[in-house]
This record gives structure tokens, C-alpha cells and sequence, in this order.
């Protein structure tokens, strides 16, 4: 007799569940079948890989797995190397040495993928904006607390772009040198005292052991007061003292009320942290949770938005909302176009330009600085060029923003810097409607809904754009000589500076291209430079030993390991730390200057 009880129980789950395995198979097979198809007839050659590329778990676990896809007899997990996490920085642009090709496909189950790296493609790609739009969904956890210019595309992205365009003016430029200058002043204070905020004697300067949190604190800094108006004061006297004391400090903007219990930086940082269990978690369960780590996190977010309900109620008067900055330029519009603008499109924008706007350049800076301590003959080239500048005169003295220009060398660091190092390496961009482009004389379909990387670290190695020195870094490779011509159809990638390297359109894409292309370029530009020219006008960087009989040349050697040794997140970062101290110029033990 049939038990009726039994087939119902086991039957109808595994029927489920049986439909649901070979539908997913027929899926998987079917895809994969048709993008090898496409892939093969197309005139550029292609890899397969088994994966979905769209799988972010699989990308995410990516670089676990690949020892183990690697170590497969046959070569049968060899296609990991074009699906793990950063593969052209991992396995240094294997498609180059294997295809030959600087376009190709990646046919894949669930759709294909154009990866391009050739500069001219890459040009007419970013120009084609409305055929190849950017892919958003990657940038779905940026808008958490709204739409906003980085998230959004087509005519919404236009309105963004429209509203926070224009305060990227040479007015704010100006600012950003003042700001910068300010800041850094404050930032090689804390970096050369001792606990008790005297100057340190030489030789016992306090080590720089979590560079970029200072980095960051710096840029997050600059960007407040620049793009927001916000003061700012600097969190320690010495960076030797145990506490940091900006919280109550009477000069800041946010003062502590019975509001908060974490200051304006505290929340930034910890969101920066947090912000992938913000987006994933609902926040009703991150707030009831019983874990006090997920209460932290949800609590961030909330003191975030208060800072920011705060940051938006102040700046509503006519007076403040004139003012040309980023926020009044934002509020205006929220003023102006109240039945399309929201206020979560004006926390969306403050705080995606925070986001954008502070960590990349952090990252540059903190890269740039260590290279600096590796490579002490460019270190002394770029302090020449500041004495050249400003001769004798203390850092921020009489400095005004036309001597701007006149920093080739330091232009030049953190132009190299971002072509070795560049904090964003995929640029994605996705064909909905089917298009056709141009490669070697050949015309390539794209059919629609297809996928599209600029991959930035294979372009910014390609030996056809940058030599044969493509993994050196080498900032004099963007110094001209006097009367530099550029050729056609090149990049001038900063129009002030005089005979600087113009690479092809396309070819350089740390700040991408188009009309995608970064709306903070100058800011970080003006920025980074400032920056530097303060740091190192009167002061050095210097490699820390990590024990009595470590050699220089060791600790340079494990400091480029460490370089080298990143990881993804928000953008490109180092997986550990470097120390580094600031010594008095002409007081260098490490190595000894001749
Ligand atoms: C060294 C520093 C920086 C680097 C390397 C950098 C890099 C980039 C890149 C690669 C993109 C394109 C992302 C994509 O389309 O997928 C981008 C976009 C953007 N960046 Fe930057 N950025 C830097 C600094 C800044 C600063 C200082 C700000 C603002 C103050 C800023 C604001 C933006 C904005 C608003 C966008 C979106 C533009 C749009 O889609 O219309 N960035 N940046």
C-alpha cells in the first residue's frame, strides 16, 4: 500500500529539489554552450572559465580557492587565473602572454565578459557612454544611504553630475592647497613630537606604525573642509600619545552632544569597516541583535545619518547654501528641485563624495610614501624640486596656489604611484543593446547584455604603452625634457604641469576616462601634491628596522613584498603595515644620504 505520508514528507522536497538542481545544469550547460559559441566565431580570441562571473561569494573566496584550483593535474583549474580576485595583479596579466590579444572574452556560464586592455578600445568605450553604460550593481552597497552620482546612470546620473559638478571649480582648488597645507602642518607636528607634544630630538622620533590611518584622517580632513566646510583640528599632538582628543575639541564643527557618542571621524572609519554587513544585514536586526558587534554597527550608521541630518539643517539658509562648496551646491538643489531631489539623494552624494573623495587618496599617499622610503634617490630629487620652489621658506610660508605648477617631480610620484599601485583595478561597464567596435582593423559584435572590464592594472602594464620596465616603478618615466611635444591623440592627464609624460587616451586610467572619469581628479591632484611638498620640505621618510641587524636593503625588500601584497575592498589596499619615521632632512641614518 502506498504511504501516502512518506510521499509527501521525502517526495515532494526532493522533486523540488531534484527540478531545481537539473534546471540550474540546463541553465549552466545551455549558457555556457552559447557564449563559448559566440566567443569562438568572434575575430578575438577567449578563455573559458567555469564559474559565474557574476558569483561575488565565488569572487570574494576566490583567492583561497586558487591554490587548490592551481594544484589540479592537466592544467584543469588553470582557468581560476582569469576569474580570482585581481588575477592581472596576481598572475601579472596572463592574457597578454597567453592570448596575445589586449581584447578578449571571457565565455563563462551565465553570459560573457569583454576584458579589454587596449587603449584605443578602452577611449572609445568610455567615450560611448550611451552604449556602453557603467555597471552599476557593483556599486549597490555604495548607495546605502541613497542614489547618488557614483551609483546611478543615464539621465539620473546626468541630474547628479549636474548638481555636483560644478563646485569642482579652481576656487576649490585653491582651497584644497590652503586646507592641505593646514592639515599637513598639523599631521608632520604629530608625526615629529614627542608624547608630551615637544619636538622630538633626532634619533627619537616616534614611528609612523599604522601609516594609513593617518593618511586617511589627513584626507578625510582636507575633504571636510574643502567639499563641506567643516573644521576639522587635527586628533593628537603627537601621534607618541595614548590618546587621540579631537571629540571635545572647542574648534571642531560636530561638538559632543547628548546626540552622540562617537565623533564625526569615529563614525566615517567605522563605516568604512563595517559598510558590507551594513548593506547586507537589515537594520532592524543589526539593532536588536544580541551580538554588540552588530548593535556597533548599525549604531555607526545611525550616528553617520545624524551627522548628517545635522550637517543639512545648518547649511538650509540662503547665506550657507551660496557658498559655491559641494554641500551648498547639494542643499541648493535639494531646495530648488524639492519634488525630485530627496534628502537621501543629498546624504547619498555627501556621503559617496566622502567615501571616493578620501580613502583613494589615502591609499596614493600612503603608497607614495613608502615608495619614497624604498627609493631614497627620488626622495632626494623631489626635496630638490621643493627648495627649488620655495628656497628657504618654512612649509606653508608665502606658499600660494600658482606655485602649484611648478611641481613636476611630485606630479610625476603620484602619477607613477597610481599607475603601479591604482586603488580601483576593474572598471565595469555593460552593453544592454548590441554594439560593434574596432580592434586591429577587425570589427567585434558585443551582443546585448554583455559585460565589459577596462582592466586597469594590465592597461597601466602593457609594455606597448609604458616600455618594458612596466612592474618598476619609476616616477622620472613621466618627466620630459624641456619643449616635450605630446603626440597625437595622448592624454594630458594635468594640464598646469609642463613637460609631463602624455600617455594614449585610454592608456593611463587610475582616475578612469570619458565621461565617467573621476570628478575629484584636480582635488586629489592639488591634495596629494600639497600634501607631500609639507611632508617632505624640511623632513624625510625613513624605513623602520624591524630588528638590531636588519640590513636597508632587507627592509626595503620586505616593505615591496608588503606593497605588493593587497587585497580589495573599497578600493585596492595593502594587506599589512609598514613603519616608517619622519627624520629631520640631513639628519638620514637609514640609509645614510651621501
Ligand atoms: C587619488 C585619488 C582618486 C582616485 C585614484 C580616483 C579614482 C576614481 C575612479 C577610477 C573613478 C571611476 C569609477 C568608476 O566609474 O567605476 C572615480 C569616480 C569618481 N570619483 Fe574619484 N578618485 C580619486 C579621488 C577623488 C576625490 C578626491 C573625489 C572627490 C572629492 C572623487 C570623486 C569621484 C566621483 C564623484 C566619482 C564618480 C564620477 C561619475 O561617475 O560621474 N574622487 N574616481
Amino acid at each position: 500500500m502506498i504511504d501516502y505520508m512518506s510521499l509527501a514528507l521525502y517526495g515532494v522536497p526532493l522533486a523540488y529539489i531534484s527540478t531545481k538542481i537539473i534546471s540550474y545544469l540546463v541553465w549552466y550547460f545551455r549558457t555556457l554552450n552559447e557564449s563559448v559559441r559566440f566567443a569562438a566565431a568572434s575575430p578575438i580570441p577567449y578563455v573559458t572559465i567555469y564559474s559565474t562571473r557574476a558569483s561575488t561569494i565565488f569572487w570574494l573566496m576566490s583567492p583561497y580557492f586558487a591554490p587548490f584550483f592551481e594544484a589540479l593535474p592537466f592544467g584543469w583549474g588553470q582557468w581560476i587565473r582569469y576569474v580570482r580576485m585581481d588575477f592581472d595583479w596576481w598572475y601579472q596579466c596572463p592574457a597578454r602572454r597567453e592570448l596575445g590579444s589586449d581584447v578578449y572574452w571571457v565565455a563563462s556560464p551565465g553570459g560573457l565578459c569583454l576584458m579589454v586592455t587596449d587603449a584605443d578600445v578602452i577611449s572609445e568605450i568610455a567615450h560611448r557612454w550611451k552604449d556602453f553604460g557603467k555597471m552599476v550593481e557593483p556599486y549597490r552597497t555604495l548607495a546605502v544611504f541613497g542614489q547618488n552620482v557614483v551609483t546611478s546612470e543615464g539621465t539620473t546620473w546626468q541630474r547628479h553630475r549636474k548638481i555636483t559638478g560644478p563646485p569642482f571649480n579652481e576656487k576649490n582648488s585653491s582651497l584644497v592647497f590652503a586646507d592641505s597645507i593646514a592639515q599637513a602642518k598639523a599631521m608632520l607636528a604629530s608625526f615629529t613630537s614627542d608624547a608630551d607634544g615637544k619636538r622630538s630630538s633626532p634619533g627619537n622620533e616616534p614611528v609612523v606604525d599604522d601609516l594609513l590611518h593617518w593618511t586617511m584622517t589627513v584626507t578625510l580632513h582636507v575633504l571636510s573642509g574643502a567639499a563641506f566646510s567643516l573644521k576639522m583640528p587635527w586628533p593628537t599632538k603627537s601621534i607618541a600619545a595614548s590618546s587621540e582628543d579631537q571629540f571635545n575639541e572647542p574648534h571642531s564643527t560636530f561638538k559632543i552632544t547628548e546626540k552622540h557618542t562617537m565623533s564625526f571621524q569615529q563614525s566615517v572609519d567605522s563605516l568604512m569597516d563595517y559598510l558590507p554587513f551594513i548593506i547586507f544585514f537589515p537594520s532592524w536586526l543589526l539593532r536588536n541583535s544580541p551580538l554588540s558587534v552588530m548593535r556597533k554597527m548599525q549604531h555607526c550608521a545611525d550616528e553617520f545619518r545624524t551627522y548628517m541630518s545635522e550637517l543639512i539643517g545648518d547649511n538650509q539658509d540662503a547665506e550657507n547654501a551660496s557658498r559655491g562648496d559641494l554641500l551648498g551646491s547639494i542643499v541648493r538643489a535639494g531646495s530648488a528641485e524639492k519634488t525630485t531631489w530627496t534628502e537621501e539623494e543629498t546624504i547619498g552624494n555627501i556621503f559617496v563624495f566622502i567615501l571616493a573623495g578620501h580613502e583613494t587618496t589615502a591609499s596614493t599617499l600612503q603608497s607614495a610614501i613608502i615608495m619614497l622610503a624604498c627609493h631614497p634617490e627620488y626622495q632626494q630629487q623631489v626635496q630638490d624640486e621643493l627648495d627649488s620652489i620655495w628656497s628657504d621658506k618654512k612649509p606653508g610660508e608665502d606658499w600660494v596656489y600658482e606655485d602649484y605648477p611648478k611641481m613636476r617631480c611630485v606630479m610625476a610620484l603620484m602619477f607613477e604611484t597610481l599607475r603601479r599601485y591604482a586603488p580601483v583595478n576593474l572598471l565595469p561597464k555593460h552593453a544592454r543593446e548590441a554594439q560593434s567596435f574596432t580592434y586591429r582593423g577587425q570589427t567585434v559584435h558585443v551582443p546585448a547584455g554583455t559585460d565589459i572590464s577596462l582592466a586597469v592594472v594590465s592597461t597601466q602594464h602593457n609594455p606597448l604603452y609604458w616600455g618594458e620596465d612596466v612592474w618598476d616603478f619609476r616616477p622620472s618615466r613621466w618627466l620630459m625634457p624641456p619643449g616635450y611635444f605630446p603626440p597625437p591623440n595622448s592624454s594630458n592627464e594635468s594640464p598646469p604641469h609642463e613637460n609631463l609624460y602624455c600617455p594614449p587616451k585610454g592608456a593611463f586610467l587610475a582616475f578612469s576616462a570619458g565621461f565617467r572619469a573621476c570628478l575629484g581628479k584636480k582635488f586629489a591632484q592639488v591634495e596629494f601634491s600639497t600634501l607631500v611638498a609639507v611632508l617632505f620640505k624640511e623632513y624625510s621618510v625613513e624605513l623602520v628596522k624591524e630588528s638590531k641587524d636588519e640590513t636597508w636593503e632587507e627592509a626595503r625588500d620586505k616593505a615591496m613584498a608588503k606593497m605588493h601584497d593587497r587585497t580589495t575592498g573599497i578600493a585596492s589596499r595593502m594587506k599589512s603595515k609598514v613603519k616608517v619615521r619622519f627624520v629631520k632632512r640631513g639628519s638620514e641614518k637609514f640609509p645614510p644620504r651621501s
